[in-house]
């Protein structure tokens, strides 16, 4: 196990780039099984949860090239399905989300596919009902061994159909769809997830050769096709990375300019910091958050409390709340973080509570922050990060913090910010790894 020794209260200056969009990159990953022909990725964050899912590619026998950092070429001409009854499968796929959306495409092309219960953060349920519904619909056979907790699903040849999604599930979407771009006739897909990341998905896909209509909306609709070709896909910049950075310079009152965040495709993103007061300025293509000495979060209207949600896109996404909570610690008035769709996500405000911070946990779904307002400043302390997001806020809170911080167990840090400690020092933070 890992740590982070963090000496904080300095500010920082600089620019930092985001990389590659995690959850992007696990689906467009998956994808690759759809084809015979090479596919090139570019912009892959070397992030331990893709790595292990190219992992799990590889012993599918999917050829994975390294072309330079972050592009990879890769072949999935000759795929192995034996190897999803190893031991090593087991191990690997039930060490991240990501790994269901292999299901789909093998379904897809090879008539079958299992997986153990995916893994991922411990951020409460992580059902994967959505996922099995939708491709029964589309005339599949779904096995549960419960005692081992399999999941396996296979079919002769798959249907299109119209289904309604119980909810916009965002990995669920994805393995649909992948899944409906090779069968026969069409599929209608109504509240799909319409994340950036299934856009993407879908994008690729289409450049691939399937036919994708409605993307970008919650219905879409996919006629399927023969085959698949070949492509090149660039990832976009991940819209998480860019607000935990937002939250960074807020938080230690500094200067950051986060170059090349992809605007355009941040949804609520900026005006949502903003709603706490954050000044973040859009020039071009960076975005430059800067007077970050004070910031007050606003009421509504009516002077009631302001809350923070999540709510599938185009709302805020849930893998940004726990930076926003961190934010509001040295804001000046009191906003209510209302995480919605998990329920072990904010457990994490204890540590906060203990550094200083003045947070009600109401219950496992809603804390109350009143700010601080710079009046007093976090105090350093020993923690563990439970998962990535929150990970991520109490590295943000121990920069912030006065005196010495240590953080434990930063490889669940690492499953989703690339070189992290790297990139931080460059712009000033005093952060280790031991
Ligand atoms: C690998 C990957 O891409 N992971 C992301 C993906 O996970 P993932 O695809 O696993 O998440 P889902 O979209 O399936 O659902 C996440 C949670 O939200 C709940 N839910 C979902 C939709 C809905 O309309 N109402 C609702 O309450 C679900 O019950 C579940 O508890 O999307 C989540 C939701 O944006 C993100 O937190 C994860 O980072
Ligand atoms: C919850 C997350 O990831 P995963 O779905 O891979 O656990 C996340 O990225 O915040």
């Amino acid at each position: 196990m890992a740590t982070f020794l963090v000496e904080g209260g300095n500010s920082l200056k600089g620019s930092l780039t985001p990389q590659g969009a995690k959850n992007e990159a696990l689906q467009v990953i998956c994808a690759v099984l759809l084809t015979q022909e090479d596919v090139t990725i570019e912009n892959i964050p070397e992030i331990s949860d893709v790595l292990q899912l190219i992992e799990i590619l590889k012993g599918l026998g999917v050829q994975a090239e390294r072309i330079q950092k972050g592009t990879y070429r890769f072949n999935a001409a000759n795929v192995n399905i034996d190897f999803l009854k190893t031991e090593t499968y087991a191990k690997q796929a039930a060490s991240l989300r990501g790994s269901v959306m292999i299901i789909g495409p093998l379904l897809a092309r090879f008539g079958r596919g299992f997986i153990p219960q995916p893994g991922g953060d411990k951020i409460g349920r992580r059902r994967v009902d959505t996922h099995f519904t939708g491709l029964q619909k589309l005339g599949a056979k779904f096995t549960f061994d419960a005692q081992h907790k399999w999941y396996s699903i296979e079919a002769k040849k798959l249907k299109g159909a119209y289904m309604l999604l119980d909810e916009a599930s965002v990995t669920g979407t994805a393995n649909i769809v992948m899944a409906a771009v090779l069968a026969d006739g069409t599929t209608t897909v109504y509240n799909a997830a319409c994340e950036p990341y299934v856009q993407q998905l879908c994008k690729m896909l289409v450049s691939m050769g399937a036919q994708i209509s409605g993307i970008g909306s919650n219905l879409l609709t996919v006629t399927g096709v023969g085959a698949l070709k070949g492509c090149s896909h660039r990832i976009l910049p991940d819209m998480i990375e860019v607000g935990s950075f937002i939250g960074l310079a807020a938080m230690t009152a500094s200067d950051i300019t986060i170059k090349n965040v992809g605007a355009e495709h941040l949804g609520i993103i900026p005006a949502s910091f903003r709603r706490l007061g954050i000044k973040v300025e859009q020039h071009n293509d960076d975005l430059v958050v800067k007077d970050t000495q004070h910031y007050e979060i606003e009421n509504y209207i009516d002077g009631s409390i302001m809350s923070i949600s999540d709510a599938p896109w185009p709302g805020l996404t849930p893998d940004l709340l726990s930076v926003f909570l961190v934010v509001a610690t040295q804001a000046k008035g009191s906003v209510l973080i209302h995480q919605k769709m998990f329920e072990s996500r904010l457990f994490f405000v204890d540590k906060l509570i203990d550094m200083g911070a003045q947070i009600i946990l109401c219950d496992p779904h809603r804390a109350t922050v009143i700010g601080l307002n710079r009046e007093n400043s976090l105090r350093g302390t020993k923690m563990t990060s439970p998962d990535i997001r929150a990970g991520i806020a109490l590295l943000i809170a121990a920069l912030s913090a006065k005196g010495k911080s240590s953080i434990d167990n930063i490889e669940q840090i690492d499953r989703g910010y690339e070189n992290i400690e790297g990139r931080l020092q460059q712009i000033g933070a005093k952060i280790t790894r031991k």
